[in-house]
């Protein structure tokens, strides 16, 4: 699977101050991309464009070779996107489990009603049975993002987008974290994309991309 940005610019209010100009990036399987760069220089909503949450003024984003556009943003967003972020966007009010079951039957997973394997995937990211039996706000910060990782590898989508996934957590778990990330790309085939502030956790993408002046530079 390839993920292209093609020829992408865009702009808020004003046409003449451009956040990008003529972007054009690719992303491939198997490998965890790191985005780096100032505050506002517009790494959030390049995620949110490749996450086909919102659309760019100017080019294209292509999956396959297909445009995402001409594909239908809700269907790219059910078939290959999976999202995780700072504030983890689990459901507040469901225990681990739950949550992802919920995600599994909304995009008909081949693990859909699959317990045991839910269970199972759960143990393999030191979420114990009891723990994911319980409601997702008794979970730390940590617990709660190896949880979304798990549900972003079940899910079967083949893109990660990780927006500050690390944000609030300390370095032993940001590295957890980094390090599932790298799995997912490594041994799933996945294609990660993690926007963090942490130079250190950047150095460990495979690739590793800098936003300035409107453009995107990759630097490893
Ligand atoms: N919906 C919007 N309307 C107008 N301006 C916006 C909107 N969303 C973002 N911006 C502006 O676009 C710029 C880039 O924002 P973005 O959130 O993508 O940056 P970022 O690199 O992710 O920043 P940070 O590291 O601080 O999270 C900022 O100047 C921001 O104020």
């Amino acid at each position: 699977m390839s993920l292209k940005v093609d020829n992408l610019s865009h702009w808020y209010a004003d046409e003449d101050q451009r956040l990008y100009e003529n972007i054009n990036l690719e992303f491939e399987d198997g490998n965890f991309y790191s985005i780096v760069g100032e505050s506002g220089s517009g790494k959030t909503t390049m995620l949110s464009f490749l996450a086909g949450l919102d659309v760019p003024k100017k080019g294209d984003i292509r999956v396959n070779g297909a445009s995402i556009y001409k594909i239908g943003l809700t269907k790219y967003r059910q078939k290959y996107v999976s999202t995780i972020y700072q504030a983890y966007n689990l459901l507040k009010t469901m225990t681990a489990y739950q949550n992802i079951e919920t995600a599994l039957e909304i995009t008909d997973s081949r693990h859909r009603g699959d317990k045991k394997f839910i269970l199972n995937s759960l143990e393999s990211v030191g979420i114990s049975r009891s723990k994911a039996m319980m409601s997702i706000q008794k979970l730390s910060g940590g617990e709660q993002q190896r949880v979304a990782i798990v549900r972003a590898l079940l899910v079967d989508a083949k893109i990660v987008l990780a927006d500050e996934p690390t944000g609030n957590l300390d370095h032993d778990n940001s590295q957890l974290i980094v390090n599932l990330f790298k799995e997912l790309a490594s041994e799933y085939g996945k294609t990660v994309i993690m926007i963090t502030h942490d130079d250190k956790l950047a150095q460990q993408a495979d690739i590793q991309i800098k936003l300035q002046k409107n453009k995107f530079e990759v630097i490893s």
